[in-house]
C-alpha cells in the first residue's frame, strides 16, 4: 500500500492524469484500451429447492420432515424443470408450490446477492447464467436446486 501511495504521489506531483471506470470505481494510470463495461458484481436469482434426507436441514418451511432420497429429489426436480422448459408451468408457481426453501413464499426469489453469500456450487452456477436462463439441476448441502437468473 505504501508503494501505491508513493506511486500515486509521484503521478500527482508530475500532474499525470489517471482514468476512473465510472461503473466499477476502479482507477488506472494507463489510458483505457476499451470502453468501460458495466461489471455489476451481483446477480438476482430465484430457485426451486428439493431437499432430501442428506440435506443439511432436512425440514422445509412448512415444518415437514424430509425423508426422500437424493435420487428421488433429483427425479422430482427434473420433472419440474421439464414442465418449465415445455411451457406447461411457470417457474414461480412451481417454486411456490414445491420448493423446500422459505423463499417459496416469494416464488423462489432470493433477491440480489454477490460472491461469498451463497454456497459455492450455487454461487458458481448463478454467476454463470445469463439473465433469463434456467440452470440444470445443481447440488448443495441444502439439497438439489434449479436456478432462474432474473437480473
Ligand atoms: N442471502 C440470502 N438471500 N439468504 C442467505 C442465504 C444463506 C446461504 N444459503 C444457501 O446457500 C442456500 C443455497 C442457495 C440458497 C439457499 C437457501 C437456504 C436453503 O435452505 P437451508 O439448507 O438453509 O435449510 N435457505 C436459506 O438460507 C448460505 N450461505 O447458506
Amino acid at each position: 500500500a505504501s508503494h501505491d501511495v508513493s506511486k500515486a504521489l509521484t503521478h500527482f506531483l508530475s500532474r499525470k492524469d489517471y482514468f476512473m471506470n465510472v461503473y466499477t470505481k476502479e482507477s488506472q494510470w494507463e489510458m483505457p484500451t476499451e470502453a468501460a463495461v458495466q461489471k455489476s458484481d451481483k446477480v438476482t436469482c430465484s430457485h426451486l429447492l428439493v431437499k432430501h434426507r442428506e440435506s443439511r436441514r432436512p425440514q422445509n418451511h412448512k415444518g415437514e420432515q424430509i425423508t426422500r432420497s437424493k435420487d428421488e429429489a433429483l427425479d422430482l426436480l427434473r420433472g419440474y424443470r421439464n414442465m418449465i422448459v415445455n411451457g406447461e408451468a411457470k417457474f414461480a408457481d412451481l417454486a411456490e408450490k414445491h420448493s423446500d426453501c422459505s423463499s417459496a413464499r416469494r416464488g423462489g426469489d432470493l433477491g440480489p446477492f454477490g460472491p461469498g453469500q451463497m454456497q459455492k456450487p450455487f454461487e458458481e452456477a448463478s454467476f454463470a447464467l445469463q439473465v433469463g436462463e434456467l440452470s440444470e439441476p445443481i447440488s448443495t448441502d441444502s439439497g438439489v436446486h434449479i436456478i432462474l437468473r432474473t437480473a
